[in-house]
């Protein structure tokens, strides 16, 4: 048995942009009908939803099953989470607020196997089908997928540093964070802030990286997309069955 390829890598590589959902709702049912909807790649967030490691893998097999990237976003740079979470079958990951080259080579470090890396080392786990993909140790970097988040002045400040370092593949912008952390909470509109955004998007590109950020309101995606971002998120399930229900009841007039 061969490592199904990375469609949302090969996307990034080719500099085709691939459209992403973001899943914050814990649960393999919903995430099932995301991964219906046709995007490049999935989110599965463990950073801001009560998301642990059995509920992202049961979101990782519910997913499995359709043609998008299932991407998952830990709570942080943490190896030891990283080990974990690889062994159960994240190979894409977003790793949040990272701000020096440095952190970003200790956590492609700890996605790689020795020479290049310390994560732990174990014969069967999901990620190689429990020991039925025999070559899985030796190629399953060439699968795996890094989008760092820039999400603070120092991050952005250092993005050309963090691109160039061999391993990250995406330079992905938390809007809400950049914005709260330039004194623009709920604000990623500002003048100031988009001129970050410009800074990071310059830096991913020209390190030959990819740049993404989350863009739920479309006009937004769309301008991020024509600007040369290729891994934009345009919706969450929360926000969508939140607001989409809000609508749904506001639009009756009793
Ligand atoms: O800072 C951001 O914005 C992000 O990283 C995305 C949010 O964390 C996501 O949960 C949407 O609210």
């Amino acid at each position: 048995m061969q490592e199904r390829p990375n469609p949302l890598k090969a996307s990034l590589a080719a500099g085709r942009p691939s459209l992403g959902l973001w899943c914050s709702l814990a649960s393999a049912l919903s995430t099932e009908i995301m991964a219906g909807a046709g995007a490049g790649w999935l989110l599965i967030d463990g950073e801001h939803s009560p998301n642990d490691l059995r509920s992202t893998m049961a979101q990782l097999q519910a997913a499995a099953a359709f043609p998008c990237e299932a991407a998952v976003r830990l709570p942080s740079d943490s190896a030891v989470l990283i080990k974990q979470f690889m062994d159960a079958g994240a190979r894409s990951l977003m790793i949040p607020n990272v701000r020096t080259a440095e952190q970003a080579r200790e956590i492609v470090a700890a996605m790689s196997y020795a020479p290049a890396g310390i994560r732990g080392f174990s014969t069967g786990h999901r990620a190689n089908q429990f020991g039925r993909i025999k070559d899985y140790h030796r190629s399953a970097r060439a699968n795996q997928l890094l989008a760092v988040q820039i999400e603070c002045a120092t991050g952005v400040a250092n993005a050309a540093e963090i691109a160039a370092v061999e391993g990250v593949d995406v330079l992905f912008v938390g809007p809400g964070d950049l914005s709260t952390n330039m004194d623009a909470m709920g604000n990623p509109g500002a003048d100031h802030v988009q001129d970050a955004i410009a800074r990071v998007l310059q830096a991913a590109r020209g390190a030959g990286k990819a740049a993404g950020i989350l863009a739920p309101v479309k006009a937004d995606a769309d301008r991020y997309l024509r600007d040369g971002f290729t891994m934009v998120a345009v919706g969450a399930d929360l926000g969508l069955l939140a607001r989409g229900s809000d609508n749904l009841i506001a639009s009756f007039s009793l």
